[in-house]
């Protein structure tokens, strides 16, 4: 079976309170782009794993294909497969692609073993492998709370927009983003806020990442302007960076001096 993990972009996202766990209670809205990875799983002797693309750090226990595998295997006694991960999506770059390819993982064994679960029953499993992995169990735009895996789906398609992703060449670790932003109590009501039209959500949407991020990487503030001076109606950095993606109502061409960055732009489904 052949599956295509895809993205995510925090269309924006307050970290609202440090828990007593030393994670953060937070309120994002996910979106799911196309920008996807490649997954093929099939039935083998014994368990195997093997990537192509580009290159992911970390020994084969800290893939999270492999512990998506094995938190199926210990629940349910699957059988081995192989796992193939063709790496499209870049790392370290708050698109959630690690977390996207375990979702897919879940979903794929699932459907494989013929396993009596819905997306819902594999929330608990998703919730083990990271904290916005179960988002990707629903190609829909979702409200997530507390960790992030709390879920709310929200009625909001960017369907025809055109979508420009921006990833500079350099990873900014999660952790470190956390651990640089000071939590502010905030409640934001994201249905009322996607009520109002796109152009307007720069004055009232933000990314809490952003602040502590761009005076530390000012090209990511530079990527920002520049999708601005392109004609970008929304632009914002997803999740913890480095991606800064812009929102466009036509076409735009990007700059030559992006060829240099790992992008991906394109009409949203
Ligand atoms: C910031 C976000 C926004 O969507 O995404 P990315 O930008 O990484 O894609 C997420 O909260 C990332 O979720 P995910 O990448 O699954 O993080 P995890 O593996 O669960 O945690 C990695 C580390 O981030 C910190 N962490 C994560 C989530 C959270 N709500 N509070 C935290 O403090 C913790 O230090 C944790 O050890
Ligand atoms: N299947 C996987 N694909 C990518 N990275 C993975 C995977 N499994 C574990 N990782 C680890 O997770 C780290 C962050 O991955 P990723 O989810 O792509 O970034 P982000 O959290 O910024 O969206 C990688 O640097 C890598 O060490």
């Amino acid at each position: 079976m052949i599956l295509f993990p895809n993205a995510k972009i925090n269309l924006g996202l307050y970290i609202t309170e440090k828990r007593s766990d030393g994670f953060h209670n937070l309120s994002t809205c996910f979106y799911p782009v196309p920008w996807s990875d490649i997954l093929e799983i099939t039935p083998h002797d014994t368990f195997e794993f093997s990537t192509s693309g580009l290159a992911i750090s970390g020994a084969l226990e800290t893939n999270l294909c492999y512990r998506a595998f094995m938190l199926l295997k210990e629940a349910f006694n699957i059988a081995p497969v192989h796992i193939h991960l063709h790496k499209v999506i870049p790392m370290g770059a708050g698109l959630g692609g690690g977390s996207s390819d375990a979702a897919y993982t879940l979903m794929g064994l699932r459907d494989m073993f013929k396993l009596p679960l819905t997306n819902e029953d594999l929330i608990p499993f998703a919730q083990k492998l990271g904290s916005d992995c179960a988002f990707f169990l629903f190609n829909q735009a979702q409200i997530g709370t507390e960790k992030g895996d709390v879920l709310t789906p929200l009625d909001l398609s960017l369907t025809g927009k055109f979508l420009v992703m921006v990833y500079p060449n350099f990873g900014i670790s999660t952790q470190e983003a956390y651990a640089g932003v000071k939590p502010k109590k905030a409640r934001k009501n994201w249905e009322k806020q996607f009520a109002k039209p796109l152009e307007t959500w720069k004055e009232t949407i933000s990314n809490d990442f952003e602040n502590s991020l761009f005076p530390a990487y000012p090209q990511l503030a530079e990527i920002k302007n520049e999708l601005y001076a392109m004609g970008a109606q929304y632009a914002a950095m997803s999740g913890s960076g480095s991606t800064i993606f812009g929102l466009f109502d036509q076409e735009v061409k990007l700059p030559e001096s992006w060829k240099a960055f790992q992008t991906w732009s394109g009409l949203l489904p």
